[in-house]
């Protein structure tokens, strides 16, 4: 099926592997991309084989050696000439990213500004990777403390959010005089290909991104096995984040582990109601509730619960269903069947188990089989899937609660720590309330908490390390301790 998407600049539609600065297009075992909106398929993209791991592998370590000949206001001014290219290239950027994940267009171009933001960032925070020197012990001692880059890093991508997660991961690698080789999910790779695309134009050495495609099982053997691969950056579920974390103990990699959510919001009594609906909307919907940080356990005081409920079936009566291209389109499709199915058997798990339907539950199939409706379940148990596992689809299920004491416990009580939300008015309860979450991210009377200058990241069964802000550097270096005797 032809690209049915015009661009400005159509060299952005990349359908190969990108290894050592070069295209290669294999025209053998190819893999199917397909529009969500339709079910059509959009193109094929090429399948690595062993050898083209090793070839990207060798071509890493030659292009950081490379990039180390850089100074790093050299390297500085690149990354900083990539992040003007994609804001040039936003538009372009964000119709290929609607056409193979679905998100309305104008989310798709968000998405690609908040990626931009990255590159913008490390831009700068490439010129401050600073060591100190420490008062010695013994005479006639100097000690430094150098951070070096860690090595040649492998990443691992979601199809949620294809340009923004590779994004921001590419900006700190290279920032920190990494090389790097990603594998993005194989629903959305058209998105990673033009990202690392723009990254040649900007002027990176060949080598320095490679992006390759293919079984996810063997490329992950291989990233994990591979010694010559001192750290790997995973972004996607728990379950597979664990099996990563397990394989790279062998080689002793660094690791960084954004994985799955479960968020809880709280609506206390003396919250301010429209900022708390506002903020509930705005976090469960996004994406089509395809996202880790989406709220997916909203607990409202019992006292204003109905009041809560109401407005938010309001609300949520205007949210427009439909193709990611139609400009009037809030929430697109799920990014497959699979995703249906899930969101399906969640919906009847909780109807058996007594809660209330108020709208939506299906798909609405006029529009097609993966337009699932935006859904608001009143729920009288959190004895129920929808509570226990993520749910990764446009279902806003609400809980009551009385107590202060007996939310917090509900809040902390899955294995999941990566964002929160709650909205008071009362800055004690706001204090006491933000310390006894165990949650990495915190958002406090707002649903929206990204950004590139703040460290997102999830604590227990949410992962490891942190990306953005001056923290997210550090992840791609390590530390270098050096003590001179000057006898
Ligand atoms: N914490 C975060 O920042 C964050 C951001 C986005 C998505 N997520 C999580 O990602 C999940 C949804 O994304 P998904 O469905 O793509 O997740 P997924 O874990 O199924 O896949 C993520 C990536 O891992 C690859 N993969 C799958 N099995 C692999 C294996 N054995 N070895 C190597 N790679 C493998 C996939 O091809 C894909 O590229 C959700 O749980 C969501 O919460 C987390
Ligand atoms: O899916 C989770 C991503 O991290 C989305 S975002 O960073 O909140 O935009």
């Amino acid at each position: 099926m032809a690209l049915e998407i015009t661009l400005f600049n159509p060299e952005l539609i990349q359908t190969g592997l990108l290894i050592d600065g070069k295209w290669i297009n294999t025209n053998r075992d190819l893999f199917p991309v397909f529009n969500p909106a339709t079910n059509e398929e959009i193109c094929k993209i090429s399948i690595a084989t062993e050898e083209d791991l090793l070839f990207a592998i060798d071509s890493a370590q030659l292009a950081m050696k490379e990039w180390q000949k850089y100074t790093a206001k050299e390297r500085s001014k690149i990354i900083k000439t990539w992040y003007e290219l994609i804001i040039a290239n936003a538009d372009d950027l964000a119709k290929i990213l609607t056409f193979e994940q679905g998100k309305p267009l104008t989310e798709a171009k968000g998405e690609i500004l908040y990626g931009a933001s990255y590159f913008e960032w490390y831009a700068e925070e490439a010129k401050r990777i600073y060591g100190e020197t420490i008062p010695a012990n013994q005479p006639n001692q100097k000690i430094l403390v150098e951070y070096e880059p860690v090595g040649v890093c492998a990443a691992i991508t979601p199809w949620n959010f294809p340009n923004a997660m590779l994004a921001r991961k590419v900006a700190p690698a290279v920032a920190a005089g990494c090389a790097m080789i990603a594998k993005p999910a194989s629903q959305t790779p058209l998105s990673a290909n033009a990202l690392a695309y723009l990254g040649l134009k900007a002027g990176i050495p060949a080598g320095l991104l490679n992006v390759i495609h293919g079984h996810s099982g063997q490329i992950g053997e291989f990233f994990c096995s591979n010694p010559a691969i001192r750290k790997l950056t995973f972004t996607g579920s728990t379950e597979v984040g664990i099996w990563l974390y397990q394989n790279c103990a062998n080689t002793m990699k660094k690791m960084s582990l954004e994985l799955g959510g479960n968020a809880p919001l709280i609506v206390f009594e003396d919250a301010d109601i429209d900022i708390a609906v506002d903020g509930i909307i705005k976090s469960k919907f996004r994406n089509s509730g395809q996202t880790c940080v989406c709220s997916n356990r909203i607990f409202i005081h019992n006292s204003i619960r109905d009041t809560v409920i109401e407005k938010l079936g309001i609300e949520i009566a205007k949210l427009k269903l439909g193709n990611g291209f139609d400009a009037t389109t809030q929430l697109g499709p799920l990014i497959d069947n699979k995703a249906v199915i899930h969101a399906k058997s969640l919906v009847e798990d909780a109807l058996t188990n007594n809660a209330q339907l108020i709208t939506g539950g299906n798909i609405d199939i006029n529009l097609g089989e993966l337009f699932f409706q935006p859904t608001l379940i009143n729920c009288e148990t959190t004895n129920l899937r929808l509570f226990k596992e993520e749910i990764f689809a446009p279902i806003l299920a609400v809980y009551g609660f009385d107590s202060d004491d007996e939310v917090i416990k509900l809040a902390n009580s899955t294995p999941y720590g990566l964002a929160s939300y709650f909205f008071s008015q009362n800055i004690k309860r706001i204090y006491h309330v933000a310390e006894a979450l165990q949650y990495g991210m915190i958002g406090v009377n707002t649903g929206i908490i990204s950004a590139e200058n703040v460290p997102f990241g999830g604590v227990k069964m949410s992962g490891l390390g942190r990306e953005g802000g001056h923290q997210g550097i550090e992840e791609y270096l390590q530390t270098k301790y050096v003590c001179m005797s000057l006898v």
